[in-house]
């Protein structure tokens, strides 16, 4: 007797994406959205099934992915953002919310949201994010959304 094992698998051919991404520090966020994009398609999805959404900030992602979740248009949800830290607290604020609004949309509709805001101390780990020597985060959130709607799919039959 074997163990069932299930994993998912990284083709995104006839998945659904929604993408929420934040403009503050769009000169990171573009590129988080650049790999994002890469990836779905790179893996088989198609362009009509990649909807985004931008938002003012990263502390607005919460919300629209309550819609988008919702909605139950989508088979996963990718959350991108760049939040990097100020002169004050006003970054612990906003990087906790984020974190804890994505994860329990998560759990309460059932739905793979990804986080993939990056919250760093300066630029320069934001850039090293963003397709530089850390890789692209965008890119890393989007295959992991497209495993966990393919194992998802696998358990529920
Ligand atoms: N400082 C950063 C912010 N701040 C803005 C908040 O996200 C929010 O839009 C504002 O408080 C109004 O509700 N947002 C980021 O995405 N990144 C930052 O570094
Ligand atoms: C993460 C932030 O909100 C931060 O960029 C704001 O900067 P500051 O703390 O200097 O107002």
């Amino acid at each position: 007797m074997v163990e069932k094992v299930y994993e998912g698998k990284l083709t995104a051919q006839g998945y659904r994406f929604g993408i929420v991404v934040a403009r503050f520090n769009e000169f990171i966020t573009s590129k988080l959205l650049g790999g994002a994009k890469d990836a779905l398609l790179r893996h088989g999805a198609e362009q009509e099934n990649i909807e985004i959404a931008w938002v003012p900030g990263a502390f607005e992602i919460p919300l629209i992915v309550e819609e988008m979740a919702a909605s139950k248009k989508y088979d996963a949800i990718i959350t991108l953002g760049c939040v990097i830290r100020g002169a004050t607290t006003h970054y612990d604020y906003v990087c906790n919310e984020v974190a804890k609004g994505v994860a329990s949309a998560s759990v309460r509709h059932r739905l793979p949201v990804m986080f993939g805001v990056i919250t760093t101390e300066n630029i320069e780990q934001a850039i090293e994010r963003a397709g530089t020597k850390a890789g692209n985060k965008g890119y890393e959130v989007a295959v992991g959304a497209i495993e966990m709607a393919s194992l998802q799919r696998e358990l529920l039959g």
